[in-house]
């Protein structure tokens, strides 16, 4: 792995600080020729959102087995503050969620740095601002393109399927409180994939797919 970002025509000079993670760790060129893809070649960061229940775990472990992608699962980035926070059934602040938001944009170009063709990306992301913590991906990693599938289903089904869940911290309690600052995104997001995911696993998973498989299509024909 080279240990610098090479200031060359398709970088942009990134001053010291910016060029470093939030650890302090240096921020490396992604244009190793490991996965033998052409220095052209985009890498993806596929990020599922959508509020608790809306199956982003679900979804994002298909698509990443499908894609023979890493899965970033989200939730595991969470200070323990915001976990305990979250299990006690009081919802986080946009304070609490900003570094973890960063953490997983970091986590994702470290991923692709070290090799990875792309990532699958959990996090609810459920306004707009959240959203555009992980649009700034390419500034720090030129080659990279984020791509969101917003996956919605109505409050009720929401709450349905997260009360059956086992074994996670969110409570149903929690499903309410995340409809309310929900940001769907909007017509000028044009890097949002929707899926409505009112109908079953299979089905979701196959309709997230095809449409991830024909943003990489419209992506080839425009790069051609
Ligand atoms: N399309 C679906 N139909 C029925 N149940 C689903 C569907 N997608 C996910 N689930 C179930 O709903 C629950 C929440 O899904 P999960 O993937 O954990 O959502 P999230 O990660 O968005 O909170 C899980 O128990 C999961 O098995
Ligand atoms: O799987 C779930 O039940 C949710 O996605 C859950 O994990 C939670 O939403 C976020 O991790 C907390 O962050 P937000 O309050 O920003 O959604």
């Amino acid at each position: 792995m080279s240990t610098s970002i090479p200031h060359t025509s398709d970088h942009l000079p990134l001053s010291s600080s910016a060029s470093k993670l939030a650890n302090g760790a240096p921020l490396t060129n992604g244009h190793t020729s490991k996965n033998n893809q052409p220095e052209t070649t985009h890498h993806h960061i596929w990020l599922i959102t959508g509020p608790a229940g809306c199956g982003k775990s679900t979804v994002a472990q298909f698509i990443a087995k499908t894609m023979n992608l890493p899965y970033l699962e989200g939730d595991e980035y969470h200070p323990t503050a915001n976990i305990d926070k979250m299990a006690k059934g009081i919802p986080l602040s946009d304070a609490d969620r900003w570094d973890w938001l960063t953490n997983l944009r970091e986590e994702s170009i470290r991923k692709i740095h070290a090799g990875a063709q792309g990532v699958v990306l959990t996090c609810s992301a459920l306004k707009r601002k959240y959203r555009d913590v992980i649009r700034v991906a390419p500034y720090y990693s030129h080659d990279v393109l984020v791509h969101f599938v917003y996956l919605h289903a109505p409050e009720d089904v929401l709450v349905q399927r997260v009360g059956a869940r086992k074994g996670h911290y969110m409570g149903a309690n929690m499903v309410h409180s995340q409809c309310m600052i929900l940001e769907p995104p909007g017509p000028e997001e044009t890097d949002v994939i929707t899926v409505d995911v009112s109908a079953s696993v299979e089905e979701v998973e196959a309709e997230a797919l095809a449409k991830i498989r024909e943003a990489v299509k419209r992506e080839l024909v425009r790069d051609s």
